[in-house]
């Protein structure tokens, strides 16, 4: 199960809530129909005229009349020039129309994807929530360009062919009729069988875009535990897994090409036969048969498209639904947007009011947690690992909101504040930081753009860091790689801690990193800390001993309940699980 559920509603149903969502597709439609109906009217002018000329020009009383033969001929160029004006007219349009629809799509659907929260979206694989705003739109693009298209000229062309084919010998345009009428449901039965083929296709995209990115992200974990032949597996398995969805669908697809083919055959014989019958009586001209038989090639090509058409439709639709699943999950950590509160700057007062918590489908993880932090308080949360700690900060941070209860920010809850301000105000530097692949200076202005290298050398020395940035190699232009790679574990942590002080907040939550470090680093990481820390409310997950004993207060956390809270000295003094947490602490030191 994933959070984020393909649709099932039908096809058309699918298409009708694209187009509503992607109002940018339906602008200037019915320009586009005017000029899809030029260029198919223009295709029946040629059959009309080849009939006249038969009929009227050539078979004139008194020899061919060869005004008329050459009148005919000039209209027919005419009308073939119009027809073949209006079809470039009417692709440049659709083009333009779909490639903004599918621009304006994607990023909607990549803006969506920011505002699920954390629970959703970890609850959903990377790969196959790329796999829904990249690949899944390109199989959109394939159809609303050619496809699309095709059906609208193949539709306009089977009316007009009928109509005329009607006009020239009904029985004849019947005889068509019943020899494709079985056909036309064969189709909408290999439609459903399509639908169900190409959605399991666009399920195994995500799967193997889920695979390879993992394989190329966890590539050094991989490495390290010799596991490169159980990732070739997972690889080949979901490369395997794609390839028979796809030869699936093609099988069904193959299956289409032939019955048109055979249709179209009996239907061309039989008008062959019956026509010749009716002109034999009397009841058409040769004109009229030849142009029939033109007619009936125009009938037959919109039904082989419609064929191939439905290949794309299908895979479209099927990557339209994933699409939409993105768009129509509505965010459960919702911004209450411009009628929200703006907090005021200044050290800011955390309430907890009987906050208990359940990740989706689990137990409950924290139990009624009531607490106040002071302004301008340094606080150490602490506890046995799977005790709550980070649950605790998440809730703090809004990146997720609690089941019960309520979290109160200067005096007003949490899911008031307006998200700029919250994000401006409340910062969280996780355990591992994400660095992005550009230089120092970039990923220090993450939290504050506006930044000079000026402000960002202040922030350094402010930190203790300036003699760190003159040993680098480049100085704040240096490159730190793919993910902070080209840094060591201990720079990483200096610069999140760099990029939370530049972005300035009111509340920092900071979950401290339990990677060890060299004695150097450990030194410039305690004095960063204490500097990012100072004047603000400061709440720290704590691994390490020295982090509780210089916070104000300590929070300990047993398996999900807050149990002791309390300065360090106070909490050591007093038997319970504190003391437990220090006495390991203490002798791991011993070591
Ligand atoms: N995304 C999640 N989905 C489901 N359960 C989760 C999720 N994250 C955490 N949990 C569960 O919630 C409980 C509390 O986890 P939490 O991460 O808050 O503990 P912690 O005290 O921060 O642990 P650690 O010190 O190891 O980081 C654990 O039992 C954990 O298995």
């Amino acid at each position: 199960m994933t959070a984020l559920e393909s649709r099932p509603a039908s096809g058309l149903a699918t298409l009708r809530q694209g187009l509503r969502l992607t109002p940018e597709f339906r602008r200037g439609i019915v320009g586009t129909l005017l000029l899809a109906l030029v260029a198919t009217v223009g295709r029946i002018v040629v059959p009309v005229a080849v009939q006249q000329t038969l009929d009227r020009g050539l078979r004139a009383h008194g020899g061919p009349d060869i005004a008329f033969i050459r009148t005919a001929v000039l209209m027919c160029a005419a009308a073939v020039v119009l027809t073949a004006v209006a079809a470039y007219l009417m692709n440049v349009r659709l083009y333009r129309t779909s490639e903004s629809g599918l621009a304006a799509l994607r990023v909607r659907a990549f803006r969506h994807v920011h505002d699920l929260s954390m629970l959703t979206q970890s609850g959903e694989r990377r790969g196959s929530l790329v796999s829904r705003v990249t690949s899944d739109v390109d199989q959109m693009s394939q159809f609303m360009q050619y496809g699309g298209l095709m059906i609208i000229i193949a539709g306009g062309q089977l009316v007009v062919a009928t109509v005329l084919m009607a006009v020239y010998s009904w029985p004849l345009t019947l005889l068509v009729w019943v020899v494709f009428l079985p056909l036309t449901y064969a189709l909408r039965v290999f439609q459903r069988w399509l639908s169900k083929a190409y959605g399991a296709v666009r399920e195994r995209v995500g799967d193997m875009l889920s695979a390879v990115g993992e394989s190329v992200v966890g590539a050094s974990v991989i490495r390290a535990y010799g596991a490169e032949e159980r990732t070739e597996r997972r690889i080949d398995e979901s490369v395997g897994a794609y390839r028979d969805a796809q030869v699936r669908a093609q099988n069904l697809v193959a299956l289409t090409f032939p019955s048109t083919e055979l249709a179209s055959a009996i239907a061309t014989a039989g008008v062959v036969v019956a026509g010749t019958a009716l002109g034999v009586g009397g009841h058409l001209t040769a004109g009229e048969l030849v142009a029939f038989l033109f007619l009936v090639t125009l009938f037959v090509s919109p039904l082989q498209v419609a064929t191939e058409v439905l290949n794309d439709a299908q895979n479209a639709i099927a990557g339209w639904r994933r699409v939409l699943g993105v768009l129509d999950t509505t965010p459960d950590v919702a911004d209450p947007g411009p009628a929200g509160t703006v907090l005021p700057r200044g050290a800011i007062d955390v309430r907890f009011e009987d906050v208990s918590f359940a990740y989706p489908g689990g137990p409950t993880v924290l139990h009624d947690v009531s607490v106040r932090i002071a302004p301008g308080s340094r606080i150490a949360v602490v506890g046995e690992t799977g005790s709550g700690k980070t649950t605790f900060a998440k809730l703090l941070t809004r990146m997720m909101d609690p089941a019960s209860g309520r979290v109160l920010v200067d005096g007003v809850p949490l899911t008031d504040v307006r998200f700029s301000s919250l994000r401006e105000r409340i910062v969280m530097v996780p355990q591992d930081g994400f660095l992005f692949d550009a230089s120092l200076a970039d990923n220090l202005r993450f939290g504050r753009p506006e930044a000079s290298e000026e402000d960002i050398r202040g922030a350094l020395a402010e930190l203790g860091l300036g003699d760190w940035l003159a040993g680098l190699p480049e100085g704040l232009a240096t490159p730190v790689g793919q993910r902070g790679e080209s840094l060591s574990a201990g720079e990483r942590q200096l610069v999140a801690l760099a990029r939370a002080y530049l972005a300035d907040p009111d509340l920092l939550v900071l979950d401290e990193a339990t990677s060890a470090v060299d004695p150097a680093t450990e030194v410039r990481l305690q004095r960063a800390i204490e500097s990012v820390t100072r004047g603000r409310t400061a709440v720290s997950i704590a691994h390490r001993l020295s982090t509780a004993e210089a916070a104000d207060e300590v929070l300990v956390f047993d398996q999900g309940h807050l149990v002791q809270r309390g300065p360090h000295a106070a909490l050591v003094a007093e038997s319970g699980r504190y003391a437990e947490l220090y006495a390991s602490w203490a002798a791991q030191l011993k070591i």
